[in-house]
């Protein structure tokens, strides 16, 4: 059984971050699944089947902290159904297809919430580059509002770049600042405006390195918090008590090794993610409406009921 190439390059993509962003993985990933499903010259349904999950499993290795990747795989292989091959096939292209379009809508959707939170002539400090984050900001320039940002570089990747790149895109005025710096800055923002790669069933928040100091700067400051997050970012295995693993990344995204062999014998860590506890946090802000930390519990139950099995694995090692 062959994998198809567009996942095997997708799979890369993913674990190398040219493919990056929570709902960009997932949407992603998705792609890749309809790629292998049109590509396939299974004979049995058996067969189908199997190379499908393969393909899933091998997407799902990739990185292990933003959960939109999981809850894509989980969304297509759960409407995988049919008879024969060609009726499996087309369930795994219409679902996949499906997920895209509603990743979209719900982008729109939340953006539309979001910017209501913000007031013409605000100020909001970015983290990181997230595209949800982003629809807020777009949806109140559409809304008339005047906003300026305070966007934070982001060591060690620099996804602050993009951030800065896509807000001027939209017309709003720009200051870049260092991670370091944030604290100063704090005074002039009217609200704090991150991301998502998961969120936890007691309302805790997994986003960038860095965004839980933030967090906890902003309150400090009595600046708001803001989470712009579809809910493809909720983990539904945190309902049942497990943790959100933080990924660690390549330590020479932090020091090269000419540097860190000039330093001398050190130890480095590159954690991407942190954990943010729901007391930090003003409000989430999802397509179906924007909730205090504590209470997105009941919208995960909601929309995941109990099922938190993972269908990419044989049945019996669920
Ligand atoms: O889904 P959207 O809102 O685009 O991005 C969500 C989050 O994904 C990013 O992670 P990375 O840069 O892939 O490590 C950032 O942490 C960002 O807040």
């Amino acid at each position: 059984m062959d994998l198809h190439p567009t996942v095997e390059a997708t799979a890369e993509d993913i674990a190398s971050m040219e493919i990056r962003g929570a709902a960009t993985i997932g949407a992603a990933a998705a792609a890749a699944l309809r790629e292998q499903a049109e590509a396939s010259d299974a004979e049995t349904p058996e067969a189908f089947r199997a190379e499908v999950r393969v393909a899933a499993r091998r997407l799902h290795e990739t990185r292990p902290t933003a959960v939109s990747l999981p809850n894509a795989l989980r969304y297509v292989l759960r409407r995988m159904d049919g008879g024969d091959v060609p009726l499996l096939r087309a369930s795994v292209v219409e679902a996949a297809t499906d997920f895209e379009r509603r990743l979209g809508r719900a982008q729109a959707q939340l953006g539309a919430i979001g910017a209501n939170r913000l007031q013409d002539g605000d100020v909001v400090m970015t983290h990181c580059h997230s595209t949800d984050a982003l629809a807020c900001v777009e949806a109140a320039v559409e809304q008339g509002k005047d906003v300026e940002a305070i966007v934070k570089e982001t060591r060690p990747r620099l996804q602050g770049h993009i951030t800065a790149r896509q807000l001027r895109e939209l017309g709003v005025p720009v200051t870049l600042i260092v991670d370091n710096a944030a604290r100063r800055y704090l005074d002039d923002a009217d609200h704090v405006l991150v991301g998502a790669d998961a969120i936890a069933a007691d309302g805790s928040v997994i986003n960038k390195i860095g965004t839980s100091g933030l967090a906890v700067n902003a309150r400090e400051r009595g600046v708001p918090i803001m989470v712009a997050a579809q809910t493809i970012k909720l983990h539904p295995a945190t309902m049942t008590g497990h943790t959100v693993e933080i990924e660690m990344r390549d330590e020479r995204e932090v020091v090269d090794d000419e540097e860190r062999a000039a330093i001398g014998d050190i130890t480095v860590e590159n954690p991407a993610f942190d954990v943010t506890p729901p007391r930090y946090l003003d409000a989430i802000v999802t397509e179906s409406g924007q909730f205090p930390p504590e209470s997105i519990v009941t919208l995960m139950r909601e929309l995941f009921g109990d099922g938190v099995a993972e269908p990419w694995l044989e049945p019996e090692r669920r």
